[in-house]
């Protein structure tokens, strides 16, 4: 296979190399799964010496939705015409049926769930989107995920989705299939996964976001008096995520184990290197982080929570998208956490849709403040829900909290200085009043 690749990944919306140069794009593993379809793996290589593996399903002279065909075509190589076949509908019918039919292809698995039925026939279109992963909604039924970024192992999207489904949790949608390739020793490598799809939902971003607009829309009302007031679905929210951890901890156990304070250490480190704009903080951030020093409880968790993984269907709110942070090694990914780091990923969000909204108006004191409120009530009435099923307040541990809050605001630089660098400013501007709040930043 020899198409423009290096020219072509570098413009697509999950290509994460943007703060690296791109030395070479080579099909590492290329299985043909009709005579005008191939699954390729890419070995993108950068000259710092580091590589990446991304996924691709390369469709030949396929038929694509006009307003997609741009953004598709890779390019011709001995008279045909490569293409992202994910953005062809028949080419994702034809995947969904290999999955129900438990297909073996070379390297490749197709599994279905038992006793799933997958909507073959149905009209496929792909999301666009501030996405990761690529996603193809069939009608809607079913939701089919490629992971793009390859790491060995199994995916804990497709693991936790798989327990908790099985478990009979309401907050999750339920797995109806996934595909896998197996190595020599037959280990596998988690490729993609289809779940039932939940029609009529809002993810927790938009609905957060419309409730911010409202309140600056109304800068003499309080968060509690305008019409979008979002604290009652940030309380059941905060029980939702409470029960998946409760349901992950009977399932999978929860035991005292060693905290990830070395591994907060060595991103923090590395997030200097690549943000200069955070080596004046270092030094405090690494301190507060020591709170963390010796052992707490942990068990698997979501691992990457934010408002944009929670979707409000019309019975329940979904926790989506297991993957944990994209980039991190699989292992690291599935290895147990305090539940305090999802908590901290869903506070650090409530911060994000208020500042958000705030660009362009960085000087209105009153606008500010007002967003500050929204902020806090929206919180507290989260770790309110959360307390009411556990038992504890997530407020109760302010040093474990905010330990958790600001490494996942290190995280959060380091990704928008790679994906969103004009958003940069929101996890740096959120690390300085963390560190002037103390260790206890929520009242
Ligand atoms: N089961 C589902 N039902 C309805 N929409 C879904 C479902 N799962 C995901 N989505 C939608 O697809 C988007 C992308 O899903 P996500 O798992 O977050 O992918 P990524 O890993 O690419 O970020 C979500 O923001 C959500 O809007
Ligand atoms: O692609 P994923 O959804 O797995 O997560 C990554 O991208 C997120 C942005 O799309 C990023 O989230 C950050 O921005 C959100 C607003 O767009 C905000 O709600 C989150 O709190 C903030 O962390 C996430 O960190 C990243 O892993």
């Amino acid at each position: 296979m020899n198409l423009p690749f290096i020219e072509w990944l570098p413009k697509q919306r999950w290509y994460a190399g943007r703060a690296r140069v791109l030395s070479s794009v080579t099909p590492s593993v290329v299985t043909a799964l009709a005579p005008d379809l191939d699954h390729a793996l890419l070995l993108a290589s950068y000259a710092d010496g580091g590589s990446e593996v991304y996924q691709l399903f390369v469709g030949w002279d396929l038929e694509l939705p006009e307003e997609f065909a741009g953004q598709a075509t890779i390019g011709a190589q001995d008279g045909r015409t490569g293409c992202d076949a994910l953005f062809s509908p028949d080419a994702a019918r034809r995947l969904l049926t290999l999955i129900q039919a438990g297909a073996t292809t070379g390297p490749l698995r197709f599994l279905p769930e038992p006793e799933a039925s997958l909507p073959v026939d149905a009209p496929a279109r792909v999301i666009e989107g501030e996405q990761t992963n690529t996603s193809v909604i069939f009608d809607t039924e079913a939701i089919l995920k490629v992971f793009r970024r390859v790491n060995a192992g199994r995916n804990p999207d497709v693991e936790l989705n798989r327990v908790l489904a099985r478990a009979g949790s309401p907050h999750v949608a339920a797995l109806l299939g996934a595909m896998e390739s197996v190595d020599e020793r037959g280990a596998p490598t988690s490729l993609a996964m289809v779940t039932a799809y939940a029609p009529n939902s809002a993810d927790g971003w938009s609905m957060a976001m419309a409730s911010v607009r409202d309140l600056l829309a109304e800068a003499d009302l309080r968060a509690d008096e305008v019409g979008g007031d979002f604290a009652s679905e940030s309380f059941r929210l905060g029980e939702a995520v409470a029960e998946v951890h409760a349901t992950l901890a009977v399932e999978l156990g929860s035991v005292a184990g060693p905290s990830p304070l070395p591994e907060m250490r060595r991103r923090l480190e590395r997030t200097v290197a690549e943000v200069p704009e955070l080596v004046d903080l270092a030094g405090a951030v690494a301190d507060r982080l020591s709170a963390l020093e010796g052992q707490i409880v942990v068990q698997r968790i979501h691992g990457d929570l934010h408002l944009g993984q929670a979707l409000r269907t019309p019975d329940h709110w979904f926790l989506i998208d297991f993957e944990g942070e994209p980039g991190q090694p699989v292992a690291e990914r599935r290895r147990a956490d305090s539940p305090m780091r999802d908590v901290a990923g869903m506070l650090r969000s409530f911060d994000y849709a208020a500042n958000q909204l705030l660009r362009g108006e960085p000087n209105d004191e009153q606008l500010a403040y007002r967003a500050r409120e929204w902020v806090q009530r929206n919180r507290g009435a989260f770790c309110d829900g959360y307390g009411h099923v556990t038992g504890v307040d997530p407020r109760a541990l302010p040093g474990l909290l905010s330990a958790y809050e600001l490494d996942k605001a290190v995280y959060e630089a380091a990704y928008e200085a790679r994906h969103r660098p004009d958003w940069l400013w929101i996890p740096l501007k959120s690390i300085r009043a963390l560190l002037a709040a103390g260790p206890n930043p929520i009242p």
